[in-house]
């Protein structure tokens, strides 16, 4: 059942407690939970209000940025963003981050998934062996203004039965045809019908987490689910302040204790668990958890007076996460969905409309089209760096369309606008997550650390001007006035790099701070987790979430976390074949 305090647990005896009741998590409770012998307890700082409209409404997704339902992060002054230092969101309550994303729906690329098999030595990480959760978590769902979705996505590459609804274009906008056709008429920018085929390159049609006009989250698609079963607790406002060591078995500590508190000076609880303790607190606090238990860099830990129990140098470290871009053009048209901002009748109207049907604009995911773009092989930057790519299959850059003004450095202005995101989906640079404090209500230190390398800059530069060059297209005459402010005073190659550096954002996309590597493999480098994700040198404790990806997909990541926490429920009840 769902709790609200520790004192309505039922029972001591969880076989699994998981740390987090977000995107990984709740796959977890929900998986885990079919074996009906084993008990489950979710611990979960935020709150259990995932249902509730703000959240369920997808056009409203930019509103709960600094919300009551985000952890209200910030990041360090990013020296490669001229020292601005960005809010950084993640979901605070049940759903976790896939209550308050943007939806996008995303697998990542055949390349992706086989590099993280080859850097974990393990093919059960490769794009073949994934494919089976691929089509077992997901449900293709209809338009909500009822029209084919024929050449908007490939049906039949999707499953159709798994929890996760998900759908291309609720409806169609007049912008549509104009992304589609600027496809052939520039060079370099291939229509893709559907880029979850495994290879992403092209343009094509977004698909969203949103069926029959509302969001899905993990929530709503496992974790509410897995609630009516009696062998699933879920206590929500509770965090879970470490991880406890319980045993030594043969030398190697045994972590199957957490401790956890509802508020900064309340009483904190402690329970075990009969077979493992799972971190899914995500990658900002996933690797703070673990270095407040003892498991990090042990210089570190000492600096901070914490016992070390695994020196494991690689916790916090090899953040990586996607600068953005948005670029503005003004247009020729009164007909944008920047009419939703400025006629607060034709607002209304389809707030009441979504409210009894969950149809029209407000059931639109935030973009209708998206691209997934490569460097010309002949960049001049490939003579000293070799791709970082995870292969032929995957994108350096993403362009994101979107019918309307979106910038998050300045007001909108008013008018009617048409905005290209450009962002680096192959970053080069590296952040980390390190400790503020030993207090565990404090958030960490956060560095995403973007534009540090030489590449992610050329990248962006090179992404920019490829937007100026596909709006160029003749789609666009006569609809397109201009380029907006900064955008349009960017013209040299300084000024392209200083407009990034000055006006980029996160997407949101944090990874890998406490990835996997090579099982049995230790010391720097060699990552925090086996390739079954359980983590180097203890017994009992494992991490299932964004933490755990050695690298980012060259994708929005909320997929590959649901793909690797479906994989991650079979590994942990050693179930073989999907
Ligand atoms: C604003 C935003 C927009 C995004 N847009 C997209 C998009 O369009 N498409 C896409 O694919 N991805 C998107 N993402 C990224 C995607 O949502 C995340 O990568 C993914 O959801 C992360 O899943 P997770 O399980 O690793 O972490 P989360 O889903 O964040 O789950 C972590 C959970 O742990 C809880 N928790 C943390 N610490 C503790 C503790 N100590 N004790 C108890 N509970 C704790 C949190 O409250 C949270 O519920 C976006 C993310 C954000 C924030």
């Amino acid at each position: 059942g769902l709790l609200t305090s520790p004192d309505q647990l039922s029972t001591s005896e969880y076989d699994y407690i998981i740390v987090g009741g977000g995107t990984a998590g709740s796959v977890l409770a929900n998986r885990l939970s079919e074996d009906e012998d084993s008990k489950i307890l979710v611990i979960e700082a935020g709150s259990s209000d995932f249902r509730n409209l703000a959240i369920e409404g997808p056009q409203n997704a930019p509103r709960l940025i600094n919300s009551q339902f985000d952890w209200n992060f910030t990041t360090v002054n990013v020296s490669g963003l001229n020292g601005r230092s960005l809010p950084y969101e993640r979901g605070f309550v049940l759903g976790g981050s896939s209550s308050i994303n943007f939806m996008a729906y995303t697998r990542g690329s055949r390349d992706d998934f086989d590099r993280w098999a080859n850097v974990t030595g393990d093919d059960q990480w490769t794009w073949d062996s994934l494919h089976p959760y691929m089509l077992k978590l997901e449900r293709f769902t209809r338009a909500t203004d009822g029209h084919d979705p024929t050449g908007e996505l490939n049906v039949s590459l999707h499953g159709t039965t798994g929890p996760v609804g998900f759908s291309a274009a609720n409806m169609l906008l007049p912008t549509d045809d104009r992304v589609i056709n600027a496809t052939s008429q520039v060079d370099g920018f291939p229509f893709n019908l559907d880029y979850n085929s495994g290879d992403t390159l092209g343009i094509g049609w977004f698909q969203a987490t949103v069926a029959d006009g509302s969001r899905t989250s993990s929530a709503k698609a496992y974790l509410a689910p897995s609630l009516f079963r009696p062998n699933v607790d879920v206590l929500v406002h509770t965090l879970v302040t470490r991880v406890v060591q319980t045993d030594t078995q043969d030398g190697v500590p045994v972590l199957k204790g957490v401790e956890f508190a509802q508020s900064a000076g309340s009483q904190v609880s402690s329970l075990n668990a009969t077979r493992e303790v799972i971190l899914s607190a995500g990658a900002v606090k996933t690797p703070q958890i673990l270095m407040l238990s003892g498991i990090g860099d042990n210089a570190t830990l000492a600096e901070f007076g914490i016992e070390t129990i695994v020196d494991s140098p690689d916790v916090g470290q090899n953040l990586q996460d996607q600068p953005l871009v948005t670029n503005q053009f003004t247009v020729n048209s009164t007909d944008t969905l920047d009419v939703m901002r400025m006629n607060t009748t034709f607002a209304a109207e389809q707030q009441a409309l979504w409210n009894s049907s969950r149809t029209g604009i407000l059931s639109l995911a935030p973009s209708s089209q998206v691209g997934w773009l490569r460097l010309p092989d002949n960049s001049s930057i490939f003579q000293n760096i070799t791709d970082p790519s995870a292969g032929p299959t995957s994108a350096h850059y993403e362009f994101i369309f979107t019918d309307g003004f979106v910038s998050f450095v300045s007001e909108f202005p008013g008018g009617n606008f048409f905005t290209i995101f450009a962002v680096v989906v192959s970053p080069t640079s590296r952040g980390n997550i390190t400790l503020n404090s030993t207090d565990p209500f404090d958030a960490p230190i956060i560095n995403p650390n973007f534009y540090d390398t030489e590449f992610d800059i050329f990248t962006i530069r090179e992404a920019i001007k490829a937007a100026r060059t596909f709006m160029a297209a003749p789609s666009w005459d006569g609809w397109i006035e201009d380029e907006f402010g900064a955008f349009k005073a960017a013209v040299t190659d300084e000024q392209i790099e200083q407009y990034a550096r000055n006006t980029s954002d996160t997407i949101n996309h944090v990874s890998c701070t406490a990835s996997m590597g090579k099982t049995g493999s230790t010391g720097r480098g060699s990552g925090v987790l086996n390739s079954d994700l359980t983590v180097k040198g203890t017994i009992g404790l494992r991490v299932v979430d964004a933490s755990a990806f050695p690298f980012i997909p060259a994708a929005h990541t909320q997929v590959p976390v649901y793909i690797l926490a479906e994989r991650a429920s079979d590994i942990i009840r050693n179930i073989t074949s999907v």
